[in-house]
């Protein structure tokens, strides 16, 4: 081992220097350290086998004897670190490097300190391109990533191009540049929650999670734990390591808080209070988290009757309301009838298995003429079912439920049913009940007292006939 002996050799750093060598020679990586008088004091085997010298033959010596391009005497003048900068040494070396001056106490230079990160030009360029690989590869899962976390849906997904939906595109696209909060109200099964996703794909927070939570569906009891989050032992039946809520899920994205119209007075409260303060406290926690997350809501009841009612807190809805969209029902755009039953063929085909791509004039009139009270949900599960009784790639007349038929008077005229089909009035009559309590069961999202007020029959009746029909709801 060589130890330094310059001119200021006191004990103390010599034995430094020592330890030095003992730290820096198992590296690979060449590292010098010169004094201020850019004498080389400690050079490790690494960077003398570099230069192509002895260490016993270079320490002590003037860095600019043994490399005549140094820029330690620069360096060291300045007080100005280089780093990355590319240096050729006198043997011809190419190399990216860094110089450092080491300041004492009273802020002068005590040392220089050098290192070479790459050791020529090619390996610099191959970490590059590692690194532009890695990037590429990086883009990929973060898209991966985005797919997962939820925000499916863009402004192309969203099918309809009548005046209305223009109308409504382009207020949820102007709505998504900014951070304010957003209520979305339409019927239901209008396509609320693709407007929700599409906002959060477009805005600033794209890339951070869209986190869901549907407030009707979750029992009361449970909602404050599942916005909130609670702590470890919070309550009988926690989970031990406590849980994190949504609010703070959706951490730099964004929160779709679906059905708000549906969310207990006591919640309404508690939500409230989040979108004022910003900030949040699990359950059984004594410290408050703060909130980093746009807030979406939806509902497809009319807030203000709410209201009136006093299901609903004033106060909360203008919070909530600061842009809002409304997203038309389907019968008030039955120009985009035509295009979304060909994206439906198309999607529901891939997902049944069936491929079925085209549809009669007579059974798209019908679908024109008809109501659609469920909406696209609605027409969605008309075209499944239209999908299943097909025997070809054509979706005809018969195919369709006969309420739908119903309303295109000549229709059932002009399309005599194929002999197939025909069937006696009863077994009709029960196809019809059937599949009209299965839609309305479906467009309800299950809710058996819902489903029993629209169809105008008793709880209980319907119960029946869910029995009679071995529907799974
Ligand atoms: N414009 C559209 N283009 C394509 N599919 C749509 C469109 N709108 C809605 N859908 C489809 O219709 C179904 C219902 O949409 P969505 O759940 O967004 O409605 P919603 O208004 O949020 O309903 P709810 O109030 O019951 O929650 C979904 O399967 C969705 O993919």
């Amino acid at each position: 081992m060589n130890t330094y002996s310059g001119k200021k050799d006191d004990i103390q750093d010599n034995m430094f220097m020592n330890r030095l060598h003992q730290i820096f020679d198992p590296i690979e990586v060449p590292f010098i350290i010169v004094n201020r008088d850019t004498e080389i004091v400690m050079i490790n085997e690494a960077f003398a086998e570099y230069l192509g010298h002895p260490r016993s033959e270079i320490i002590g010596r003037p860095v600019a004897e043994i490399d005549p391009n140094t820029r330690f005497p620069f360096v060291i003048k300045t007080k100005r670190a280089e780093i990355n900068y590319k240096h050729k040494f006198s043997n011809g070396h190419t190399a990216i490097v860094h110089r450092i001056p080491v300041l004492d106490d009273n802020g002068d230079v005590a040392y220089g300190f050098g290192m070479v990160v790459f050791d020529d030009i090619k390996q610099l360029k191959e970490v590059l391109e590692k690194n532009k690989l890695l990037e590429g590869k990086l883009s990929i899962y973060q898209e991966e990533l985005k797919h997962i976390r939820g925000a499916k849906y863009n402004w192309k997904t969203i099918v309809g191009n009548s005046i209305l939906m223009q109308e409504v595109k382009k207020m949820a696209s102007r709505s998504a540049k900014t951070d304010s909060n957003v209520l979305i109200i339409g019927e239901s099964g209008t396509g609320k929650e693709l407007f929700a996703h599409a906002i959060h794909n477009e805005s600033k927070r794209a890339e951070g999670p869209f986190v869901k939570i549907n407030c009707a569906a979750i029992p009361k009891d449970l909602l404050e734990s599942e916005l909130f989050g609670y702590e470890e032992g919070a309550f009988t039946g926690a989970k031990k390591q406590g849980k994190i809520g949504k609010f703070e899920l959706a951490a730099g994205g964004t929160i779709f808080l679906d059905e708000i119209g549906d969310m207990p007075l006591e919640m309404q409260v508690k939500i409230l209070r989040v979108l004022q303060e910003k900030e949040i406290e699990r359950i059984g926690g004594n410290r408050t988290i703060p909130v980093d997350c746009r807030i979406i809501a939806a509902t497809n009841h009319d807030l203000k009757e709410r209201i009136k009612e006093q299901a609903f807190r004033e106060d909360l809805y203008y919070r909530l309301n600061v842009i809002n969209i409304e997203v038309p029902p389907l019968r008030n755009r039955k120009e985009d009838i035509e295009v979304l039953t060909l994206k439906l063929m198309e999607k529901l085909s891939g997902s049944l298995g069936k491929y079925v791509n085209n549809i009669t004039v007579d059974a798209l009139e019908s679908l024109k003429a008809y109501n659609w009270p469920g909406n696209i949900r609605e027409l969605e599960n008309v075209i499944e079912r239209a999908i299943n009784l097909t025997d070809q790639e054509t979706i005809e007349l018969q195919h369709l439920p006969m309420h739908v038929i119903a309303h295109h008077k000549e229709a059932d005229l002009s399309q005599p049913v194929s002999p197939t089909h025909l069937q006696s009035l009863r077994e009709a009559v029960e196809e019809i009940e059937k599949s009209t309590i299965l839609n309305c069961l479906k467009v309800m999202n299950y809710n058996k007292l819902k489903a029993a007020k629209v169809l105008g029959i008793s709880r209980t009746s319907l119960y029946e006939k869910i029995e009679k029909y071995k529907i799974e709801a």
